[in-house]
């Protein structure tokens, strides 16, 4: 399949996604929101691919919606088309993907590394939601990820006054998972990549639901889903197979897909 705002590789079983709109810091527009979505059903397809690493350039993950595209929009028609709506197909991916951000993720960049499982950051990663600054607010689940994955005060501040957000202060804040030096951030996401995709396809599909059901629902429900889905792993190849090759002081081979 050709792209021309992305690129998609393959590196064994993970899946490589990098935005390719350097004369814009990665933009984001309908074209490239659209193709990253073409590629994810390609990767979701693909049997033997278990892991996705989203990635932009060394300056910039994404620097937020494409703002010359998005100045002249009108209110009827951003209402009747649901403007933003094909992004949370991105969000509600089954695979496993990883946002490994380098530079900027302003506005739409940042909630876009949000829509993914975890980020890793190079040291010059810089996060924000500046849209206060267009005379708009995030559009696209930034004011509910980042409040849920900072806290209110610190999200909140973010989102008032369009200040950006370093990798240091990001990953003290529980916005990142890890910081990597920039030279390295590549190399890093795809070496965690590959671990995820080594696991059991259909468990790391089922602790991606489950994680994400602590946003959802209540404690004691969250808990209840949780044991379900324990359960359900009973029923797999992969458990059989996990816990024998351990018993059995070996490697586990996990097949099922
Ligand atoms: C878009 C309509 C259809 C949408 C369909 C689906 C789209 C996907 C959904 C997106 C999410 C939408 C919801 C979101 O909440 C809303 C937003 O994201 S609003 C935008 C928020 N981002 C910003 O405000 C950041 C804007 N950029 C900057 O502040 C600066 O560029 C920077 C990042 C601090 C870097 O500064 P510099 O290093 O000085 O670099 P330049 O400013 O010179 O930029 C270089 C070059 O890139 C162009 N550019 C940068 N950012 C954008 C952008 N967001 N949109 C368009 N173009 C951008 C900049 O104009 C320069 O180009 P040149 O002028 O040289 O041609």
């Amino acid at each position: 399949m050709a792209f021309e705002t992305i690129l998609l590789d393959i590196h064994g079983k993970v899946g490589l996604i990098t935005l390719n709109r350097p004369q814009a810091l990665n933009a984001l527009n309908a074209q490239i929101v659209g193709e990253i979505n073409q590629a994810l059903d390609q990767l979701e397809r693909d049997p033997n691919i278990g892991c996705v690493v989203l990635t932009g350039s060394a300056k910039a993950f994404a620097a937020g919606a494409d703002i010359k595209e998005m100045a002249e929009l009108q209110y009827p028609q951003i209402y009747v088309d649901d403007l933003f709506s094909d992004a949370d197909r991105i969000a509600n991916r089954r695979k496993p993907i990883i946002a490994a951000v380098s530079g900027f993720a302003l506005g739409g960049g940042c909630e876009l590394a949000m829509m993914c499982d975890f980020i890793l950051a190079a040291d010059n990663a810089k996060f924000g939601q500046p849209e206060i600054n267009l005379g708009v607010l995030p559009g696209m689940g930034g004011t509910q990820r980042l409040t849920r994955a900072v806290g209110k005060a610190k999200a909140m501040e973010l989102c008032l006054s369009g200040r950006l957000m370093g990798a240091e202060e990001a990953e003290r804040a529980g916005l990142v998972a890890r910081i990597v030096p920039q030279a390295e951030l590549l190399e890093e996401a795809l070496k965690v990549a590959a671990t995820i995709a080594g696991k059991s396809i259909p468990v790391s599909m089922m602790v991606k639901e489950s994680v994400n059901r602590a946003f959802e629902v209540t404690l004691s429900e969250g808990v209840r889903f949780e044991r379900r889905v324990f359960h359900a792993a009973f029923a797999t190849e992969d458990q059989k197979e996990g816990m024998a090759a351990f018993i059995a002081k070996r490697e586990a081979q996990f097949k099922d897909r």
